[in-house]
């Protein structure tokens, strides 16, 4: 496995199978160090196998994969001291108090920040007697939350982090998480259902549809390579647009034509201009748009995933 410098999660056609299913299907996924990574995918799409194999919970059936340059299948379990999680099986220990269970933390990790942890724990209003097995769904989340940020992560992986969590909550969730990245020094990776929290929150996207990515981009190059062009020509459209990989799809009103493009614009736009259109012009694409015509190229069923796109 390469170390190479700049990438926070590396994984190399990542695969697994439950009993001969097939959960996750090679993927291969680079994250920068300091990015904020967010992998929407509807139910059983394979995001959480694919985090549990991240996180060493899981082994692959085939591929591979790194966390700071070190191997996930590392027998030593070393590179967890560098990695905050929380998940949805939140893996504590439910016959222990809230205060054991920090007491344990901050002896099995090597940088535990007990500052960070008692404002964590003051901030979340969590009572430390209580026990763990006694914690609503809410509770553990924030618990879990406190131990991921009290490790002084440089890479924090969250499993559809705020399922569980009232609006309020929520939104401190993502202030928190927001806040930790803005430091630089660590690099989030989380998966959600939802559209609209890639769009509040992530600066890398991917979508992941029955065990495959089908698109991991930086929403900067997203932004200025996913654009639309509306145009008219003299004798209707010509068809080679069509046939151009990047075209995911096109649309006409009348004799304007909506051409999506999914890479390469200013390449493309370039291609159609000198077809000598009477009018051409480019337009933004939103995420929205992009995805289900992403996902509706490579075949996959639009109603799984426009609850996704729609849900709050
Ligand atoms: N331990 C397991 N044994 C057998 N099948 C499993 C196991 N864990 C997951 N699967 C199957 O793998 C597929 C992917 O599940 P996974 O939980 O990774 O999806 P997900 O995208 O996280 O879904 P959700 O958003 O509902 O949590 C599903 O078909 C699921 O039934």
């Amino acid at each position: 496995m390469a170390d190479r410098v700049g990438l926070a999660i590396e994984t190399f056609g990542l695969r697994k199978e439950f009993d001969g299913d097939v959960a996750v299907d090679s993927v291969s996924l680079s994250v920068p160090e300091g990015s904020i990574f967010g992998l929407m995918g509807p139910n059983g799409a394979g995001k959480s196998t694919l985090i549990g194999m991240l996180l060493g919970m899981l082994q692959p059936t085939a591929g591979s994969g790194a966390i700071l340059g070190r191997s996930i299948t590392d027998p030593s379990g070393a590179v967890r001291a560098q990695v905050g999680y929380v998940t949805d099986a939140q893996h504590l220990y439910p016959y222990y108090r809230i205060a054991q269970v920090l007491e344990l933390c901050s002896r099995v990790y090597p940088h535990w920040d007990a500052k960070r942890c008692a404002a964590l724990m003051k901030a979340f209003g969590l009572p430390q007697q209580k026990w763990v097995w006694s914690l609503s769904k809410g509770m553990r989340t924030q618990l879990a939350l406190v131990i991921a940020l009290s490790v002084k992560p440089r890479v924090l992986i969250l499993d559809e982090p705020t399922s569980g969590l009232d609006p309020v909550m929520k939104q401190a969730f993502k202030q928190l998480i927001l806040e930790e990245a803005a430091t630089g020094d660590t690099t989030v990776f989380f998966s959600t259902h939802h559209l609209h929290d890639l769009e509040r929150m992530a600066d890398h996207v991917a979508v992941m549809m029955e065990g495959r990515v089908l698109f991991s981009k930086g929403l900067d190059e997203v932004k200025e390579n996913a654009r639309k062009i509306q145009a008219v020509f003299p004798d209707g459209l010509p068809e080679e647009i069509r046939t151009m990989r990047e075209v995911l799809k096109v649309e006409g009103q009348g004799r304007v034509y909506a051409i999506t493009v999914s890479d390469h614009f200013h390449e493309v736009f370039a291609r159609v201009k000198a077809m000598q259109p009477i009018y051409i012009e480019s337009v933004d694409l939103g995420l929205e748009e992009l995805f289900i015509h992403t996902v509706g190229k490579e075949g996959y069923s639009l109603e799984l995933f426009a609850e996704s796109v729609s849900a709050q």
